[in-house]
């Protein structure tokens, strides 16, 4: 397990609310879990500060995550929702990035849990509850640090309401010299029948094919997945235009971006499954789509003390 000394949870009750009227918070030194009085829930852990579970009030699961997941801190979380910062992939031609792993490493640090606050903290009237979490120069190893020597901070924020799961990311830059830096939230969605999935708002879109030669091509009409799928989209209509997941043509997700330009649609489909060691079970790529709101094509320089600030909401 992730063991980690951990600041104490901020307490989520309010005086004169019965129990079941209260958003319920409980933590350890390795994850964070969040019920709201309507019953949707998610759970975080603070390696990767992965969301690895978004529950209806029924108690259905609306993120993939693997049977085979690590969840131990031994490996990036294959499912949830994995943050990639400061690289996407990986980046050869790119000499600051270069060195780093697949994905940076956003996904396999251990995050800080800051605290949280409520619907009912904050006077607000939608029933909701938005969970903080850190990540600076000083939580990542000296391994990280050495390969991508830069002062910095990473604010997350995941915010479940009755209805939808946000995620926010503020980038800040704490040294004295420009980096440059790529971010993605690699979210997996849980679908019934990938066959029946139809993603609508990418139309007329350019994308880069990832697994055709990285050509650039232009989308038209919504996209549908019959084999492996790995795309870096540009929505040509912006990040506010919604992004919509349909199964067997009912709206299913929809993800709205803010300041976050690409979408990255990602089904690995039978043989790269068949591949993964921790991606169970092997069909399981008939029950994921994964749509991941990033800035990638290109790179955000951050001046010294800038900041970029990239965020989604998924609706449902
Ligand atoms: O296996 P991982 O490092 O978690 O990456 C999983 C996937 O992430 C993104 O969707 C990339 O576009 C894919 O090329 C990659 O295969």
């Amino acid at each position: 397990m992730v063991d980690r000394p951990n600041k104490p949870a901020a307490l989520a009750t309010t005086p004169g609310l019965p129990p079941q009227a209260q958003v319920n918070i409980t933590h350890d030194n390795s994850r964070v879990n969040a019920v709201l009085p309507s019953g949707e829930s998610i759970e975080v852990l603070l390696y990767g500060a992965t969301v690895t579970s978004w529950k209806d009030r029924a108690g259905n699961e609306r993120l993939w995550l693997s049977d085979a997941a690590k969840l131990d801190g031994s490996k990036a979380v294959r499912g949830g929702i994995p943050l990639v910062f400061p690289v996407f992939g990986t980046a050869p031609d790119h000499a600051a990035t270069s060195k780093l792993p697949q994905h940076g490493f956003a996904r396999t640090s251990i995050w800080e849990f800051m605290g949280s606050s409520t619907s009912e903290s904050t006077g607000k009237s939608d029933n909701s509850v938005k969970l903080d979490f850190g990540l600076s120069q000083s939580n990542l190893t000296d391994e990280s640090k050495k390969l991508w020597p830069h002062p910095f901070s990473l604010q997350y924020s995941v915010t479940l309401t009755p209805d939808s799961l946000g995620t926010g990311m503020v980038i800040t830059n704490q040294g004295d010299q420009p980096f440059e830096a790529q971010l993605l939230m690699h979210t997996y969605l849980r679908v019934k029948d990938i066959t029946k999935v139809s993603v609508t708002g990418l139309e007329e879109s350019d994308y880069v094919d990832k697994v055709d030669a990285a050509k650039t091509k232009k989308q038209s009409g919504t996209v549908t997945i019959s084999g492996e799928t790995d795309r870096v989209y540009t929505p040509a209509k912006g990040p506010s235009h919604p992004v919509v997941v349909s199964e067997g043509g009912a709206a299913t997700f929809t993800v709205v971006r803010d300041n976050l330009d690409d979408v990255v649609v990602w089904n690995p489909w039978i043989e790269k499954a068949a591949g993964m060691g921790d991606f169970e079970p092997k069909d399981g790529y008939k029950n994921m789509i994964c749509i991941e709101a990033g800035a990638v094509k290109g790179w955000q320089k951050l001046e010294a003390g800038d900041a970029f600030e990239g965020a989604q909401v998924i609706s449902v």
